[in-house]
């Protein structure tokens, strides 16, 4: 496989969705052929793909599937709302799921009869992908001179396996090595999934860019000692008042930056602002298997019988954001106007 920044992990081949499984790596680099939109709801479900904008492309397949499966029959149309619904219930924080699912049926609704659905949804899905993965490099090209020649700290996988390809927060980095910065990663492990030990090394470490892995509660001191100049991370929603919902632990590394005197910047593609929802208060919180924090690669970890609290993401109040990189330009506080502004309303 080539650098991480090029690395497909949601391809279409032979009629059939494929995903590079993300529960796997980085031990071995498995391919899952998925024929059947229950299967990508499963996929979706059990983090085989993660992450807010390639749950979104892979929803966008889903539905292509869905209409595969439901275009023989005169009432497609139920049959696809039926599919539609299944695919947004399987994670209910990343607004992208939401979004894709909803383009892809309101694009169905407008097909008159005869008209050939399950092509023109895969095609939209094909789409997706692509826009996906320039709107990650304009987000790289707009947010690649806030880095600094420094220290820069990341929470959870936001690269080439969160998105289509090349990444959010991973992809504003990737652009500013690129534009010569002198840069060095700080990657939170990111319990209890291990995203950024998993995955954003992974990464990294392809494309020979320099890092180093920390535990998530060696963030304080990392800043303490001054290796820390700027913190970037993704989002899974971001409310139209900017504040932005991401993986457990960023709400942390956002009080932690405003004590420090540290720019804490977000980095997401305008699909992933809600601008239906005001605050973050209302963003709901997936809360996950509490076997995902008392066990540690199928071993016991805590004593059988614990109460667990597992919530997936918070929500990081819009003051503590410095700026939303977006693949239209930055926006600075208030946040509710520049978004709208970059929205173009
Ligand atoms: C470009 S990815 C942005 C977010 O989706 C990412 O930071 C994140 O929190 C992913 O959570 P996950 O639970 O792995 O899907």
């Amino acid at each position: 496989m080539s650098k991480a920044d090029s690395v497909r992990a949601i391809r279409w081949e032979a009629d059939q969705l494929l995903l590079l499984d993300q529960r796997r790596l980085p031990q071995e680099e498995l391919i899952l052929r998925l024929g059947d939109y229950r299967e990508v709801v499963a996929a979706i479900r059990n983090m085989a793909v993660r992450g807010a904008p390639a749950i979104g492309v892979t929803a966008a397949y889903a539905m292509a599937l869905a209409a595969r499966e439901a275009a023989p029959y005169p009432d497609w149309r139920e049959r696809l709302r039926g599919g539609a619904e299944q695919i947004k219930a399987a994670r209910p924080t990343a607004v992208n799921l939401a979004w894709a699912v909803d383009r892809q049926w309101t694009l169905a609704e407008q097909m008159g009869a005869g008209a050939d659905v399950a092509t023109t949804l895969l095609q939209a899905a094909h789409d997706l992908l692509e826009d996906d993965i320039a709107a990650n490099r304009q987000m790289g090209a707009f947010g690649a001179s806030l880095m600094p020649d420094g220290g820069v700290l990341t929470h959870c996988n936001t690269g080439s396996l969160a998105t289509g390809g090349f990444g959010t927060a991973l992809g504003v980095i990737r652009a500013a090595v690129a534009a010569g910065k002198a840069l060095r990663v700080y990657a939170d492990e990111t319990r209890p999934w291990l995203q950024g030990a998993r995955l954003t090394a992974w990464e990294l470490q392809k494309d020979g860019i320099p890092f180093s892995l920390n535990v998530d509660g060696a963030a304080a001191a990392l800043m303490q000692q001054g290796l820390i100049q700027a913190v970037i991370v993704g989002a899974d929603r971001i409310a139209a008042n900017g504040d932005a919902a991401n993986k457990i632990g960023t709400y942390a590394l956002a009080v932690l930056a405003h004590y420090h005197g540290i720019p804490f910047y977000v980095a997401a593609p305008l699909s992933t602002v809600d601008f239906a929802m005001a605050h973050g208060a209302g963003i709901v919180i997936e809360e996950r298997p509490p076997e995902e924090v008392t066990h540690c690669a199928g071993l016991a970890v805590a004593p059988a019988g614990v109460q667990v609290r597992n919530p997936a993401f918070d929500v990081t109040p819009a003051a503590l954001i410095s700026a939303i990189i977006t693949e239209r330009g930055v926006a600075r506080p208030s946040f509710a106007a520049s978004l709208r502004e970059l929205r173009g309303a």
